[in-house]
């Protein structure tokens, strides 16, 4: 029988002494519940991912010192194993590290084992500044069990018998009685379930019992929503820890079985995940608390329009962090409905929020004005819209410099697809709440928000509203975009492509397919490509965003600007 503690912690990237702390306080807990082996996640010393602070030398020294602070602590506490991840030095050519998993116990390092398989795709770009490990299986014997090891990507190419493309083939051949993976695996909607298939399948296939166990927190864009679990070959996925939280708990290895500290059966895991709205809001508010806290920021401050976009930011902001620590400014200016203004400050009485009434339109009026001398008359159309959206950006900004609050973005995705925002106007900001969210889905969004509070916390009047920039008299997003319901297919379509769920990539192909059935149909669809093309210069400028799906814009989806798109 094997006491294993998985130590599911949210590490700060860069923060050695702090991640070393928080590991050794873990450890110190593993040792009173008796366990032989403590288990972190992938660069758990660094925290994931660190980039190219990889290159820097005083950086490689600090993990380096924070490495022999953790043998050490090793020393103390003798019965324990910890298997840690962090980066090592590597003694031949090509890159200078590797990503490795290192396992102590007693002061020494007993064994290392450099990870195979570097994610090159989508967010990920290790092999920039890793070396691949050699392909050959690491078993330890640990107390009564021969333990195989694994570093996330590693797992997920279970398919095929070639040794060098598929590690699980030669440790499978090794014959532990157990495989530890270690991970820094980011969550987006599905992904839990796409873990339990790939870990679940691989466990039966080669009928070896897995411990998955993956880090928690919001790094930048991506979140981690920790979720680490047990598979067996038999059984399937047995214990599952809580999602975006930090959990230290020991698990009983017995027989080819996971059990409880005491004994039991864990509680059954179902195999369906969160609903996907409450995934996102509990995505993003993960993702704001850290990128808040890790940046030193206390409070928000939001443009609240009375519109759905920044009412849901509101809404979500006051979730995360506090109504006391959200603040909303409500400018009116010529064009501004009187719903902006109501709506806001039924909206921010909801939230518990506090408003302040910066009206614009005097502002504009002034800096239209002062066009005359040069343009030979004042500001109209297209420029004089965009000038309403830029003051605000400047005032928003204004109440970030004078009061530290991080200001936060409104766009979301299918507005940010299109480029239906000003450069330097509604698009400033430090962080994007909703920017991986599809205009309809903010809708459904908004409406489980009301769900779960019990009461209309966004106002009723705010979600029936028809969307509106309000920049010119009369204006409505459908003057200049197709209607958001058939705008976010051909969306989806174009832009997550095979990355949606089966569910919704057979929904967006009909739809998109019905509607290319005339010249019409064809004339918005290409219209919608070109807009979403000739849009990057924006999307490159544009603050950070909090991912949700597999595909978020970002350094996850990455066009050349000066191009010729179609
Ligand atoms: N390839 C390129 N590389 C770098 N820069 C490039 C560029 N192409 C244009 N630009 C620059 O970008 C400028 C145009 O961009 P920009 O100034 O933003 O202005 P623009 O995209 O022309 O207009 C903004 C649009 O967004 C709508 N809007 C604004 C605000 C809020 C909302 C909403 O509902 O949320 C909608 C507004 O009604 C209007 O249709 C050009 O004047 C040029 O300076
Ligand atoms: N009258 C206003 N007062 C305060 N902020 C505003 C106002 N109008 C626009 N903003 C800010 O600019 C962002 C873009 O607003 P706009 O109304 O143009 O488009 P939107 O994408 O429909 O957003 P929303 O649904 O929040 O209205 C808003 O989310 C808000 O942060
Ligand atoms: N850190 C990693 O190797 C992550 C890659 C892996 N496929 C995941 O997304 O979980």
């Amino acid at each position: 029988m094997l006491r294993i503690t998985i130590a599911q912690l949210n590490f700060t990237v860069g923060d050695i002494e702090g991640n070393v702390a928080r590991m050794v306080a873990a450890a110190q807990q593993a040792a009173r519940e008796q366990s032989d082996l403590i288990v972190f996640s992938e660069l758990a010393l660094c925290g994931y991912y660190p980039g190219d602070m990889l290159d820097e030398p005083p950086f490689l020294q600090r993990v380096q010192d924070g490495l022999a602070a953790l043998q050490q602590a090793s020393a103390e506490l003798p019965s324990l194993h910890w298997v840690v991840g962090a980066p090592t030095p590597t003694t031949g050519p090509g890159k200078r590290l590797h990503n490795s998993l290192l396992v102590l116990q007693g002061g020494t390092v007993r064994l290392q084992y450099a990870k195979q398989l570097l994610p090159t795709y989508n967010i990920f770009d290790e092999r920039r500044h890793f070396e691949p490990g050699p392909d050959v299986a690491k078993v330890l014997r640990i107390g009564s069990a021969q333990v195989g090891l694994l570093i996330c990507e590693d797992g997920w190419n279970d398919h095929g018998a070639d040794y060098a493309t598929n590690p699980f083939e030669r440790l499978r051949d090794a014959a532990p009685d157990l495989v530890i993976s270690i991970n820094a695996s980011p969550s987006h909607v599905g992904k839990r379930e796409q873990r339990h298939q790939i870990f679940g399948g691989s466990s039966r296939r080669h009928g070896l019992p897995i411990l998955y166990v993956n880090q928690v927190g919001g790094h930048d864009q991506v979140v981690y929503d920790g979720a680490s679990f047990a598979a067996e070959p038999e059984a399937g996925i047995v214990f599952e820890a809580p999602r975006f939280v930090e959990d230290v708990r020991t698990l009983r290895f017995d027989n080819g079985h996971f059990l409880t500290a005491d004994g039991q059966a864990p509680a059954r895991v179902p195999a369906e995940g969160l609903p996907t709205m409450e995934f996102y809001r509990q995505q993003i508010l993960l993702g704001l608390k850290d990128y808040a806290r890790r940046c030193g920021f206390r409070q928000v401050v939001v443009g609240s329009s009375g519109g759905i976009d920044s009412a849901l930011t509101l809404a979500l902001a006051a979730q995360a962090l506090g109504p006391e620590n959200v603040v909303g400014i409500t400018m009116p200016s010529r064009y501004s409905s009187s719903g902006s203004v109501d709506d806001s400050v039924a909206l921010c009485q909801n939230l518990g929020v506090q408003l302040h009434t910066h009206p614009i339109a005097e502002l504009v009026a002034g800096y239209a004005q002062q066009f005359e001398g040069s343009f030979g008359q004042p500001l109209q159309g297209l420029p004089l819209e965009n000038l309403q959206a830029r003051i605000r950006g400047t005032v928003l900004m204004e109440y970030s410099n004078a009061f530290g609050h991080l200001l936060l973005t409104t766009g979301n995705k299918s507005e940010i697809s299109v480029g239906y925002c000003t450069l330097y106007g509604d698009t400033n900001g430090g962080l994007g709440l909703i920017g991986d969210l599809y205009k309809t889905e903010v809708f459904a969004l908004s409406r489980h928000v009301n769900e779960q509070a019990g009461r209309a916390l966004i106002p009723q009047a705010i979600i029936d509203k028809e969307p509106s920039a309000e920049l010119a008299p009369g204006q409505r997003d459908v003057d200049s975009l197709p209607p958001y319901p058939v705008l976010d297919e051909v969306l989806k379509l174009l832009i997550e492509g095979e990355r949606l769920s089966a569910a919704e990539h057979l929904a967006a192909q009909a739809f998109v397919a019905q509607l290319q059935a005339d010249d019409a149909g064809r004339a918005l669809v290409q219209r919608v490509r070109i807009m979403v093309a000739r849009n990057e210069y924006k999307r490159r400028q544009a603050p950070p965003i909090l991912r949700v799906r597999p595909r978020a814009f970002g350094s996850g989806r990455q066009m050349p600007i000066a191009a010729k798109y179609v």
